[in-house]
């Protein structure tokens, strides 16, 4: 059975992220208009567009970091539209911001225990928890590097430290805000592997991307972003299938 089949056959059915008519502004400039999303649980959904399309907006105002408002936004159910970000935390998700803050001045390993340490990592019922075990399996290249400061790493080696640091919280949700920004092709390649394995695990994902074919290589479904607008939303198969799309939206 080929990874996709084995991912595609996780349940999906189950709604885990839902957002309705989300709008966004910066200042008295609009830059969202009313975005409508569902992630399955499970799911691995790349948010794709062009510069400036909204991704990262419409990723910080699900995460409660900026300003918004929607006629819903729930995650497992729960209401989390204007609540402060710990609380959204709380609730489950965490979100992996393109700018990789890793804590420079502590060690790979104390970068990973933080969120254990503060007694903040959430528990679910009939779940695994991420451990530093699962984490150093799912990242092999972070094992040999666990007391090195997290300042010294590369880029790519950041991205996957705040990935599992974010994982070591047991999220229901993951969001990633171009995750595979700056990196070398081969490093972009490890990260797709990684998150692809991820999603096999049945880790649901919610990615912002410009590389459409990092993509295209880790995500079940896709929508596409222009203009502050859901313009396109299948799965990531019949997208590749898609030229007028790609095209259109994303200068392909
Ligand atoms: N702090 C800000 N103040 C004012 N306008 C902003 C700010 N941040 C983003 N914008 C504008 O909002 C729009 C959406 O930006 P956003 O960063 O969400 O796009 P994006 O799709 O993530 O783009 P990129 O792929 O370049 O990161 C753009 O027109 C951008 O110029």
């Amino acid at each position: 059975m080929s990874i996709d089949n084995i991912v595609n056959s996780v349940n999906t059915t189950d709604s885990s992220l839902s957002v309705a008519g989300l709008t966004a502004f910066y200042g008295a400039s609009q830059v969202l208009f009313g975005i409508d999303l569902e992630v399955g649980r499970g799911q691995c959904m790349a948010l794709l567009g062009r510069n400036g399309a909204g991704k990262s907006t419409t990723m910080k105002a699900i995460a409660g970091i900026m300003p918004s408002i929607a006629k819903k936004i729930s995650l497992e159910g729960n209401d989390i539209d204007g609540l402060p970000p710990y609380r959204i935390a709380r609730a489950g998700l965490a979100f992996v911001p393109e700018d990789r803050q890793v804590f420079p001045e502590h060690s790979v390993e104390d970068n990973l225990t933080l969120a254990a340490k503060a007694g903040s990592a959430l528990r679910h019922e009939g779940r695994e928890d991420w451990t530093l075990d699962r984490i150093y399996h799912a990242f092999p290249l972070l094992l040999p590097l666990r007391t090195r400061l997290a300042g010294q790493l590369s880029g790519g080696e950041q991205q996957m430290l705040v990935i599992g640091r974010a994982l070591m919280g047991n999220p229901t949700l993951l969001l990633l805000d171009e995750p595979s920004e700056g990196l070398a092709p081969v490093i972009v390649q490890q990260i797709a592997v990684q998150i692809g394995a991820l999603r096999k695990a049945g880790t649901t994902i919610l990615l912002a991307e410009q590389n459409m074919h990092f993509c295209l290589h880790v995500a079940s479904h896709v929508a596409v972003i222009d203009k502050g607008r859901i313009v396109y939303c299948d799965s990531a198969q019949a997208l590749r299938n898609n030229d007028e799309i790609k095209r259109r939206y994303l200068s392909v």
